[in-house]
């Protein structure tokens, strides 16, 4: 029927062009299976998202599948507590890459208990713990925040992952009652550790991830809705640990590659964020060695290339 039909932007036909060479290279890298609920979701799907700040959301392939957003949600939680501790937060996390692996402990003993960044997991249970602490309901919090950005009320969390995460979690216990001995856990270690798995758990979309993280690349303002989620100064400070650190060890070659600040999770989920210009989700579950998405650097490195979007 005419008028029904909408025709693909440009900026569509480049992402379904991409989206078809990801899935025809030769599969590499295994789904994340020592959570083992993640282990059972379809590896070959793949989808991406690409969010200007006009609004308008371009995407290819399964860009609205939710997928489990593990590490992304990092952002999340971080600017919850940017926004409730201000500069007391970097008192108990450091702002430097780690050059290890996202859940090693090797570091944190020599620096007392201080992580190196919010994005491995010692950083992001210590925000974690900040949370629990300054809200009296804080997975309810951090589910209305990210509802709020994403500005869609059908975000959920997949009960099944999080009852894996903390049925697996010795490693990330593990970091929490180091962290505990040195007194940079305030709340009971299990309540830290109970929010962390929730933010972890959460299922959303490439779409929804997009659009969500919008403020990141508008210093500060909600694109879709106008809202200062945060200070341009904060937005700033996210966007420069996500360059160093948000790609755990793969942090210097990704901005090398590609040059953006960006996120992954061990879902497959990977988020990157273009000043100015928009964000973009991508989403497949095999993973490399580093614990990021095969195909989501791919695509968002092809896309990064394609369009000049490299801050550098
Ligand atoms: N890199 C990740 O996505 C890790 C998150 C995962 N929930 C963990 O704690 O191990």
């Amino acid at each position: 029927m005419e008028g029904t039909f909408k025709r693909p932007t440009n900026q569509e036909l480049l992402l379904q062009e991409i989206l078809q060479e990801a899935l025809d290279l030769p599969l590499s890298g295994e789904s994340a299976n020592y959570i083992p609920a993640l282990a059972s979701i379809n590896p070959n799907q793949c989808g991406i998202a690409l969010a200007n700040l006009d609004g308008e959301v371009h995407v290819a392939g399964d860009a609205d599948v939710p997928f489990s957003i593990q590490s992304v949600s990092k952002i999340f939680g971080l600017v919850m507590a940017m926004l409730r501790m201000g500069d007391d937060l970097w008192r108990r996390v450091r702002m430097e890459p780690s050059g290890h692996a996202f859940n090693s402990i090797v570091q944190l003993e020599w620096e007392h208990g201080i992580p190196r960044n919010p994005f491995i997991n010692a950083g992001a249970i210590v925000v974690a713990d900040t949370l629990v602490s300054h809200y009296s309901a804080s997975k309810s919090a951090l589910m209305s925040f990210v509802r709020g950005l994403a500005d869609n009320q059908d975000i959920h969390v997949n009960q099944d992952i999080f009852q894996s995460e903390k049925m697996h979690g010795s490693r990330n216990a593990a970091l929490a009652y180091l962290m505990k001995s040195f007194a940079n856990i305030d709340a009971d270690v299990n309540d830290a550790l109970d929010h962390y798995f929730y933010q972890c758990s959460i299922d959303m979309s490439c779409r929804d991830v997009a659009r969500s993280l919008g403020f990141l690349a508008n210093r500060g303002v909600q694109p879709h809705s106008g809202d200062q989620i945060c200070s341009r100064r904060d937005a700033h400070r996210l966007n420069a640990i996500l360059q160093t650190s948000g790609m755990y060890d793969q942090s210097g070659e990704f901005a090398f590659e590609v040059g953006l600040p960006a996120k992954s999770g061990v879902g497959g989920g990977i988020v990157a964020v273009v000043p100015n210009y928009g964000v973009i989700c991508a989403w497949s579950p095999r993973l490399n060695q580093y614990g990021n998405s095969c195909l989501g650097m791919y695509m968002i490195t092809r896309l990064a290339k394609k369009l000049g979007l490299s801050v550098y």
